[in-house]
């Protein structure tokens, strides 16, 4: 068969041999990290490090950033050779609770797919914990003023790259509304020059979920489309505003977000769904 695109063929064989590397290159840090699986045990050490992890991951986006790599890429790798490491070690693999080898669920976290794969089996105990509309009365507890402040500090953290870069700027003078239902929260946010500030006005359009499922989407473990799809969330007023922001959440550069902030909310959405799961079998 003639070949149709000139040079392809050795620009392959060039790619497989890239990818025998990569593949030899994983072997080699697996058997490394079995030894040093191996090191902690005889020195009585506590197989976990989640210390050494974050650094592992810090390094590589580092590294990645220099050389034109999607950071989120570099980390997401590292986050399934880590993972098997841990199962190699007979640990648990933090980034990847309760799922299959080489489910790729977590790699699928931190690169934007998004999987729709079955959480884990509820933890018994979890059936304990209340659902958010019974924990509302509690957060009333904090003042309007602190939780304004709370919403605007995360919202500067995770809204940092697309304020910086421009992304943000439709949302200049307009004012969307976020509510969460089961809370009984409801917040209007403004952007305000370089800041998205929470003001006392009416919204334009307005967000509406349930705590679990806000955080579910902020955690990166269900998609927008699918949220709203599936009328988890609900978008009200001006559609093309709301519409722009849900897009701009999409397309959020998640790599940009700080390592612990994502791990965080993937461990609290983790918890939220499995929570809620508990509550719901147990209802
Ligand atoms: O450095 C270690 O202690 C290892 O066991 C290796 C490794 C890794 O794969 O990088 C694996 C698990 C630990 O939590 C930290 C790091």
């Amino acid at each position: 068969m003639r070949e149709r695109a000139p040079g392809l063929t050795p620009v392959r064989l060039a790619i497989d041999g890239v990818d025998d590397g990569l593949v030899l290159l994983l072997a080699a840090r697996a058997r490394l990290a079995r030894l040093a699986g191996r090191l902690k045990a005889g020195a009585g050490m506590q197989g976990r490090d989640d210390a050494r992890e974050q650094r592992v991951h810090q390094r590589a986006e580092t590294l990645a950033g220099v050389l034109g790599v999607a950071p989120a890429t570099a980390s997401g790798v590292l986050a399934l050779a880590i993972g098997d490491a841990c199962r190699a070690q007979g640990l648990q693999s933090d980034l990847d609770q309760g799922a299959a080898p080489g489910d790729g669920r977590m790699i699928a976290t931190i690169m934007h797919i998004h999987t729709d794969s079955a959480p884990a089996p509820a933890h018994p105990l979890l059936r304990l914990v209340p659902p958010p509309r019974r924990i509302a009365p509690l957060l009333r507890i904090l003042p309007p003023s602190t939780q304004k402040r709370l919403l605007e500090r995360a919202m500067a953290k995770v809204l940092a790259a697309p304020m910086a870069d421009g992304t943000l700027d439709f949302m200049a003078g307009r004012r969307l509304g976020i509510e969460v239902s089961d809370l009984g929260l409801r917040w209007v946010v403004e952007l305000q020059g370089q800041q998205l500030v929470v003001v006392d006005a009416p919204a334009e359009a307005t967000v509406r979920g349930t705590a679990t499922d806000l955080l579910l989407l902020a955690g990166r473990l269900e998609d927008a489309d699918t949220l709203f799809f599936q009328r988890r969330l609900v978008l009200t007023g001006d559609v093309e505003l709301g519409l722009t922001a849900r897009n701009m959440l999409d397309r959020l550069p998640w790599e940009t977000v700080p390592l612990g902030l994502r791990i965080a909310l993937n461990r609290g959405a983790r918890f939220a769904r499995a929570a809620r799961g508990a509550y719901r079998a147990k209802a």
